[in-house]
Parts: C-alpha cells; structure tokens; sequence
C-alpha cells in the first residue's frame, strides 16, 4: 500500500497561499495538513478559522486538522464548520481524552490523537481502539523545517505492534522532519501517512516532490 501523502501548508508561501494550494489539488497529495497553533501549548502562533474558511474553500482534498492547542473540544464546531474530515488533538492537551474523541466522532469527523516526541506510545493503549488515527510527532511541535528525531521510527514500530496485538484498526501518520530518507524508514517501520512540509514546500517542484513521496 502507497503511504497517504499530507503536504503541511504551515511551510507554504503565506502570501501565495491559493497557488499552493492549486498545486496540492493538482497533485498525487491524498490530505491537506493544517497546522493551527495558539502560542500556549506550542512557542508559536499559524493562523486561525477566519483564514482557514478560505484555504477550505479552495481545497479539493480532505482537510487533516491539527491542533496544536490547549482545550481543543473547544473548537470542535469550527473544525466541523471547515468540513474536516480528521480532528488530530494532543494526547498532552487533553485531561479527558476519551470524552474528547468521542466528541469530534459525535460532530461527524474522524478522531486522531497525536504524540509529542517525550510521550511514551503505551500511554495509547487504552485510547487505540477508539482512534481512526494515531500521530506521532516526529520533531517538538511548533516549527517546520526541524531536524527529525531518530526515536521516532522505533515509536512507530512499538505503535504497529501495539496495533496488531489490539486489532485495532487504527492508522499511523508521523508529522515533522520527514523527507524522503526518514519517510522510507517510517513506511518500512509500518507509518500509513506522512505529513510533509518542507521537503514539499522547499523542493524546486513540490508536485513532484508529493509524488516522489507518494511512491515510497
Ligand atoms: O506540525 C508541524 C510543526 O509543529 C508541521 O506539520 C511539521 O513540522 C511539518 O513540517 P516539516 O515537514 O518541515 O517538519
């Protein structure tokens, strides 16, 4: 199975953000990853629901949302209003996790929880059969562009078995520092999505970085 690419637009042209995202709906990418930060749970701020409305609008594929926020349930009516199809919330944001994915599944969306890099995958157990999906973060949220942290392909592997030992049916998507050397890797540890910023956003042709991605 060809892993599902989500070109990140945290690494976009902020200023040029239609054509961007012309390139996306014109290329092999299967999702869209959306970035939103609050300068709270992350050192860093992206942007908010009145911008993203208009990225929506002018997106064909599926709209991956992560939030990289305190208290996401709070916001679960303007995901929705997006028309997102996933919800990705931080296992570390969220006191009363099952509560909260069993909320964004009530509104209509598909439930992911994502992992910072000093989060053991075991803290899932408990939380994997509810999840359509699993993201583990493959640098410290908050920034594009960072080094990939090299622990994450055995979280990757530990979170296949944990799946295969639950049958659970859950995916795994790793978000930061992939590329197509670390991306390879992921695939071979058992990764079934791949959120990419700048490796698609730097290439010299991001289309052609996503298919390149796409045939790992
Ligand atoms: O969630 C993120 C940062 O918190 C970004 O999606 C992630 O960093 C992607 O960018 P890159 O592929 O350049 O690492």
């Amino acid at each position: 199975m060809k892993p599902i690419i989500s070109p990140s637009i945290l690494s976009a042209d902020f200023a040029y953000l239609a054509n961007d995202i012309e390139m996306i709906n014109g290329s092999e990418a299967d999702w869209v990853h959306i970035d939103i930060m609050d300068g709270v749970f992350v050192p860093n701020i992206s942007f908010g629901f009145p911008v993203l409305k208009y990225v929506a609008k002018l997106t064909e594929k599926p709209l991956d949302v992560h939030l990289m926020i305190v208290q996401p349930e709070k916001f679960i009516p303007e995901v929705k209003a997006l028309g997102a199809r996933i919800m990705n919330v931080h296992y570390e944001a969220c006191p009363h996790l099952h509560r909260v994915v069993q909320q964004i599944r009530e509104a209509g969306m598909l439930p992911a929880v994502t992992i910072n890099p000093a989060t053991p995958v075991a803290m899932l157990r408990d939380i994997i059969d509810d999840v359509y999906m699993v993201l583990i973060m493959g640098v410290n949220p908050g920034f594009g562009g960072q080094k990939f942290i090299e622990h994450t392909v055995d979280k990757v592997r530990e979170l296949r078995e944990l799946i295969t030992v639950t049958g659970s049916e859950a995916l795994i998507e790793v978000d930061g520092g992939v590329n197509l050397e670390t991306g390879a890797r992921l695939v071979e540890a058992g990764a079934n999505a791949l959120v990419a910023g700048n490796a698609v956003f730097s290439a010299p042709d991001p289309a052609e970085a996503i298919r390149a991605l796409k045939n790992l």
